[in-house]
């Protein structure tokens, strides 16, 4: 079997690993970035929503080429769809920014990985991992049909929802069933939307997740759904759901899809250990998606880049102890948030539509300048206290 050496390997060329890839070849690392599919960013499985508010922090500047739709701001919908929350980008937290083409966002960010000198394979799938005396030493590699061991003083997991790296070095990032929200997308394109907003519709049209429209431009958008994998009878009900939803509104159902995509994300509070001797998990692989708005490639680059930076501290001394750090950063950044958005998600997963309506009937009217759970549950406490008494600890 062929032998090849790197400091660092890292498996998966989606944002989370391109970012680490970039941000540890900077610090001099030779890095190897391998990805399964022959093209990267293709199939798209996403939205393609994301924020404006932390590019800097990752150093990526917006590019004509993948800014499909620029968007001001974003309306919920209540389950009846008689109140509606229009929410301007700085009341939604900065949430709202750009919908992609991420077909050539991530073809970037590998662009930028490699402009530091990263080496990309593609058509190369780890098939497993290389363990010795307790470490990550590297992986096995299928590179067009030949088998290759690849040797790395440390490896990150950028391999996403379906993350088999993570199993394979013994790191639990399993996930319960509801803490899944499996997802079905149509591309549509002549359908009449507001084109500078994303829309979100929640209640029983889909039950512990939301109906998304994001404006893709030229009369298009990605019209999806994702659905908690506990509330589904069958995993093919999502597409009935979505077929319910389209049927029901005319401004969609006149359209015509000219794509599909299937997928899910983890809605789940961050996991105990994302490191161990010789490897780090990133992004989706790391489960650091946003348990409430499903968002994560925010998340997948910032992780990632934390993760090259801590890889070129601790390439002399891969241990758990030393990777640690790089565990720490991630937890101090997103452990509480991700844990009091999920426990949100939780209960909101179980109010009825009657509810829901109540809830967003009283915030629809109020006048909150910046929307937070804190913000909208005080506005609720004052007309129907009884509705949040399960929420009080987050007042
Ligand atoms: C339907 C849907 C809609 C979404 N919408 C949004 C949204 O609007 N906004 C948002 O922020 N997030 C959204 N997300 C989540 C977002 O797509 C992910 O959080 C993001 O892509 C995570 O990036 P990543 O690099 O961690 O993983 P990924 O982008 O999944 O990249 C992982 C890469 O690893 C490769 N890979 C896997 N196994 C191997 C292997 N063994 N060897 C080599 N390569 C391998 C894969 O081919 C893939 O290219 C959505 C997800 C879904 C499913």
């Amino acid at each position: 079997m062929k032998r090849y050496e790197y400091d660092v390997l890292v498996i998966g060329a989606g944002p989370g690993g391109s970012m680490a890839a970039r941000y540890a070849a900077r610090h001099g690392l030779k890095v190897l970035l391998i990805e399964k599919r022959p093209e990267i960013g293709v199939p798209v499985r996403c939205a393609e929503g994301i924020s404006r508010a932390w590019m800097d922090e990752v150093e990526i500047e917006p590019q004509e080429k993948w800014i499909d739709a620029e968007i001001d701001g974003a309306k919920i919908y209540s389950p009846d769809e008689k109140s509606v929350i229009k929410l301007s980008a700085e009341q939604a937290g900065n949430e709202v920014g750009f919908v992609l083409n991420r077909e050539y966002f991530d073809k970037y960010l590998a662009s930028l990985a490699a402009q530091e000198g990263a080496e990309i394979w593609l058509k190369s799938p780890a098939v497993e991992i290389i363990k010795e005396d307790g470490y990550v030493r590297g992986a096995i590699v299928r590179r067009f049909g030949e088998k290759v061991e690849v040797r790395a003083k440390i490896v990150i997991g950028a391999d996403g929802f379906e993350s088999q790296v993570a199993r394979w070095a013994g790191l639990n990032t399993v996930l319960r069933e509801r803490d899944i929200v499996s997802c079905i997308q149509y591309r549509m394109t002549n359908i009449d939307i507001e084109e500078n907003f994303t829309h979100f519709f929640i209640g029983s049209c889909a039950p512990g997740g939301y109906v998304w429209i994001f404006p893709k431009g030229r009369k298009e958008a990605n019209v999806g759904i994702g659905v908690a994998l506990n509330k589904l009878k069958s995993k093919g009900e999502v597409k009935k759901y979505m077929d319910d939803f389209i049927e029901k509104h005319e401004y969609l159902n006149k359209g015509s899809i000219i794509q599909i995509v299937t997928g899910a994300v983890s809605t789940c509070p961050v996991p105990k250990r994302i490191v161990d001797n010789g490897i780090m998990l990133v992004g989706d692989a790391a489960r650091l998606i946003d348990p409430i708005t499903g968002g994560g490639i925010a998340n997948a680059c910032i992780s990632g880049k934390y993760a090259g930076e801590i890889a070129a501290k601790c390439i002399n001394n891969p241990s758990k102890e030393c990777l640690e750090e790089y565990q720490n950063k991630v937890k101090e950044r997103w452990e509480k948030k991700h844990l009091r958005n999920w426990f949100v998600k939780e209960k909101l997963a179980e109010l009825s539509d009657d509810t829901l309506n109540k809830l967003m009937d009283v915030v629809s009217k109020e006048d909150i300048s910046e929307i937070s759970v804190r913000a909208i549950l005080e506005a609720v406490q004052k007309k129907y206290p009884e509705l949040i008494e399960e929420f009080e600890d987050l007042l």
